[in-house]
């Protein structure tokens, strides 16, 4: 059985933690700050855990820079349950609430104007770009009818994609809701973890809302382009359990009205859970209802850790891990490109994942993917297999991911090319 610090662990999420937080976090189990209690005992109420919420929003807000006025060009963030996909939903629960509330302001409370202008008017803008934007698309044709969402581009249809992800077609290809007033949000998924796809810069869209579940912390964001952003914790912030929301004051109370639950349902909208209601969930600065504290607790250790690491080099303070992240995914990447007759990098170049590198094995033959497995896991090269809706071969190049860990993987990457070339 291998110990911990003789393997490197590329799993997609979840996904590797920097072992001194680990480290830390079994003591603090046990007792937390000296109190003789543990931190998954403590109250999510107590001094102790409002002090782990407010270090870690802090440390989040240095890291992005995330503007900070109670106003409505600051930013809330929210700590939420129900992962990436709970946000799918909570995402559209409130864009449809927040365009239903402005078309009252316009038409009064006449319900039948009211139902025939959403029918012939609202869109909900969807980027499909891999399967987690796909999924996302469809949970939102889920709830208020397919009707209403507009798939701006699906990368599938790409004359060169074969019909399946792997390309963001160009912009002067999509199908935008032009007019702002229609268009409910515009969706996109910064990095497809599956499809090993990247955003090279933030889209444009009307109400622009960000699922950043595999990218998050690993470069700068201009935040202040987005109406919402969110992701789940399992991957580059912590251990699965908290989805982590940073939304803007303008789209909420008092800044912004929303459509009340009576009123959604008489137009037959869905009125979502209250643990995904944004405004509840601010409003109750995340303690609407049990959070789990550890979980925040590993993420402000995390984000203190690349604090630590990188001193203040720009107003985000993420520049540094920016930096380490790219340099890592270039060794990764140059590896393969170095190596064409036996891996095939997946996605086209303009759009290579540095989180996620999908590749093949000689052209994905069975024999020579699992030869390839088997010999890293005997080198302690672990986590390498593609997901499962679309085989192959995946490294996931998250932050704990160190260079050590690349480099050896590189060399990895190298002997098995030469091996198979003889
Ligand atoms: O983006 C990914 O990759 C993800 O794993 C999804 O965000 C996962 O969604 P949840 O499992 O957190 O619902
Ligand atoms: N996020 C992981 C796994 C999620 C899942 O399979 O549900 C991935 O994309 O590989």
């Amino acid at each position: 059985m291998p110990a911990r610090g003789e393997v490197a662990y590329f799993g997609a999420g979840p996904a590797p933690l920097p072992t001194p937080v680990l480290e830390s976090a079994s003591r603090v189990l046990l007792n937390y700050n000296d109190s003789g209690i543990g931190i998954t005992e403590i109250s999510h109420r107590s001094p102790e855990a409002n002090a782990v919420l407010a270090h870690t929003k802090e440390s989040l807000r240095n890291l992005l820079d995330i503007p900070r006025s109670d106003g409505p060009d600051g930013y809330e963030i929210l700590f939420l349950q129900g992962g990436g996909s709970g946000e799918f939903s909570a995402v559209v629960y409130h864009m449809v609430s927040l365009w239903i509330a402005r078309q009252k302001q316009d038409l009064g409370e006449d319900v039948e104007r009211l139902r025939q202008t959403m029918q012939a008017e609202m869109k909900l803008d969807y980027l499909v770009t891999g399967s987690w934007s796909l999924k996302a698309s469809q949970e939102a044709a889920r709830l208020v009818g397919a009707e209403h969402i507009n798939v701006v581009t699906d990368a599938r249809k790409h004359s060169d994609s074969n019909g399946k992800f792997g390309r963001i077609p160009e912009q002067d290809t999509w199908n935008s809701t032009k007019e702002e007033k229609r268009c409910a949000l515009t969706y996109y998924c910064d990095n497809e973890t599956v499809d090993g796809v990247e955003f090279q810069s933030t889209p444009d869209g009307h109400n622009l809302v960000a699922d950043m579940s595999s990218n998050f912390l690993s470069r700068k964001v201009d935040v202040r382009k987005h109406a919402a952003i969110f992701g789940g914790a399992q991957k580059n912030i912590g251990t699965t359990g908290i989805t982590i929301a940073i939304v803007s004051n303008r789209l909420l109370p008092p800044h912004a009205s929303m459509a009340s639950p009576v009123l959604l349902r008489k137009l037959g909208l869905p009125v979502g859970p209250v643990v995904l209601d944004w405004p509840t969930i601010a409003k109750n600065d995340s303690l609407y209802n049990t959070l789990p504290i550890f979980d925040v607790w590993i993420a402000g250790r995390v984000m203190q850790r690349l604090l630590d690491k990188h001193p203040a080099s720009s107003s985000a303070r993420i520049a540094g891990q920016e930096a380490e992240s790219n340099k890592k995914a270039e060794m990764i990447y140059s590896a393969l490109d170095q190596n064409p007759q036996v891996y095939q990098v997946v996605p086209d170049k303009s759009v290579r994942s540095r989180m996620n590198i999908c590749f093949r094995v000689q052209g994905g033959d069975e024999s020579a993917e699992k030869k390839f497995l088997d010999g890293a896991k005997s080198k302690g090269l672990l986590g390498l297999k593609g997901h499962r809706s679309v085989g192959g071969m995946r490294i996931s190049n998250y932050n704990a991911v160190s260079v050590e860990s690349v480099q050896k993987l590189v060399q990895y990457l190298r002997e098995f090319a030469d091996g198979s070339a003889k």
